[in-house]
């Protein structure tokens, strides 16, 4: 199972979590996050991580144009669209980036009927991802999804959980559900941005029990 933490803003942190067992780090590319940084920090950041690590860059209607510069910068392997984009933007913006680039939709799972719009994204993202709704954030937000509500997602892709999943609920959320990825962040931070290895710590200990 791919494990993604996300809001990375430290290169030492960033290390110590891929040793801890994570499989991709995200950063977050939205200007009003306290996680924001820049795409030469994020550069400098994965310059001195490990090279088979997935590395996302987290975006919210952001223009392609910007997405694609960041992508050319730091090096990422990976983006995640956290915002309101359409599919026709996932479309367009597939075909500019170079093929090896993975392209993650996140939808913000408002009501059980918000998981039928992911079938409209299927022909032009590689893997999905269900975060929560919250009315005034967009994301990294601490608050769960109805995991029960889920059940019945089978996409036709690979697709992440997020949404609060923290080193004291994330066996309940996999008792329930199989998703082929998991992302957190402020579950295991000490402050927006500030990972907390100890809780990190927790959390593999709890998924490799
Ligand atoms: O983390 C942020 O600040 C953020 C800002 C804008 C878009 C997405 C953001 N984070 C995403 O939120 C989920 C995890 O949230 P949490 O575990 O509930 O704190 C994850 O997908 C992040 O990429």
């Amino acid at each position: 199972m791919r494990i993604k933490i996300c809001g990375i803003t430290k290169s030492a942190q960033g290390n110590e979590i891929i040793k801890l067992g994570a499989t991709a780090l995200g950063f977050i590319c939205v200007e009003r996050s306290p996680r924001y940084i820049t795409p030469l920090q994020i550069k400098a950041i994965i310059d001195d991580l490990p090279s088979l690590v997935d590395t996302i860059g987290v975006f919210a209607n952001a223009k392609a144009s910007e997405i694609i510069e960041t992508v050319k910068i730091t090096g990422i392997t990976g983006v995640q669209l956290h915002g309101a984009e359409s599919p026709q933007f996932c479309q367009q913006l597939k075909k500019q980036l170079p093929q090896e680039i993975e392209l993650i939709k996140a939808f913000r799972v408002k009501t059980p009927e918000s998981l039928t719009e992911t079938t409209t994204y299927t022909e032009y993202v590689d893997t999905l991802l269900l975060d929560a709704y919250h009315p005034q954030m967009l994301g990294g937000t601490g608050q769960t999804l109805n995991w029960l509500d889920l059940q019945q997602f089978q996409p036709s892709l690979p697709w992440m959980l997020a949404g609060g999943l923290n080193p004291q609920n994330v066996t309940e959320a996999l008792s329930q559900l199989k998703p082929d990825g998991i992302d957190l962040s402020s579950g295991i931070e000490r402050s927006p941005g500030d990972k907390d290895l100890s809780k990190v710590t927790q959390l593999f200990q709890t998924l490799t029990n």
